[in-house]
């Protein structure tokens, strides 16, 4: 086995029960495991459920970066292990979840497999993955696209809004820059 570091970036929202405190206990347990290295993590946002049943709760989302030596499908086992940690619950798509942990790119890897697409087949949409993202890295890019411009053009960017404690500058500095 290669000991090899990939980097990658884990979306993650919750819109079920206490969001916040998912949220960061879900981050100490994706991160939880010698094959994992936490590179940076973004701040948090408040979003408007994007697609699934009208009324379901506000997300909450952010994402993080990470070094990883597991490979692209383990690392997804991982999140789906995760996930169940925090009872996640897979009834309705897009429905309301606990914590869900989607990855958004795995190197420069490009997968079509359905069991796993990379980069994130839905990402460069979603305002809810890539303004965060675009917080914790400014000059990242999908698809050879600016994040940064992506977030803007994403049709729910205008539901997004700063969750509490929310310092999008120091939160981004205090993660540290992502190479
Ligand atoms: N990049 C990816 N990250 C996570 N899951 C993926 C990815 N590509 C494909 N999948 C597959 O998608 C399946 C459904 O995932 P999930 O239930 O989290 O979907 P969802 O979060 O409701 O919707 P969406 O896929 O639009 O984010 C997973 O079981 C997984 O095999
Ligand atoms: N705002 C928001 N909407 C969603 C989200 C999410 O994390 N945030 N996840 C979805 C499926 O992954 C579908 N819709």
């Amino acid at each position: 086995m290669s000991s090899r570091f990939t980097k990658a970036i884990l979306a993650l929202g919750s819109n079920l029960g206490e969001r916040n405190d998912t949220l960061s206990t879900a981050v100490a347990d994706l991160v939880d495991r010698p094959e994992i290295r936490l590179l940076g993590v973004s701040p948090v946002v408040q979003t408007k459920a994007v697609g699934g049943p009208v009324g379901q709760p506000d997300f909450l989302n952010m994402v993080i970066a990470i070094e990883t030596t597991l490979a692209p499908l383990e690392l997804l086992q991982h999140c789906h292990d995760v996930e169940q940690m925090h009872h996640r619950v897979r009834e309705v798509r897009w429905g309301p979840r606990t914590l869900d942990v989607d990855i958004i790119v795995y190197g420069e890897l490009t997968s079509d497999d359905e069991t796993l697409t990379l980069p994130h087949p839905r990402a460069a949409e979603r305002a809810f993955v890539l303004y965060p993202w675009a917080l914790l890295d400014p000059a990242a890019r999908l698809n050879g696209e600016s994040v940064a411009e992506l977030a803007t053009k994403a049709e729910d960017f205008p539901g997004l809004r700063p969750f509490d404690g929310f310092d999008g500058s120091g939160s981004v500095a205090a993660a540290g820059a992502v190479e």
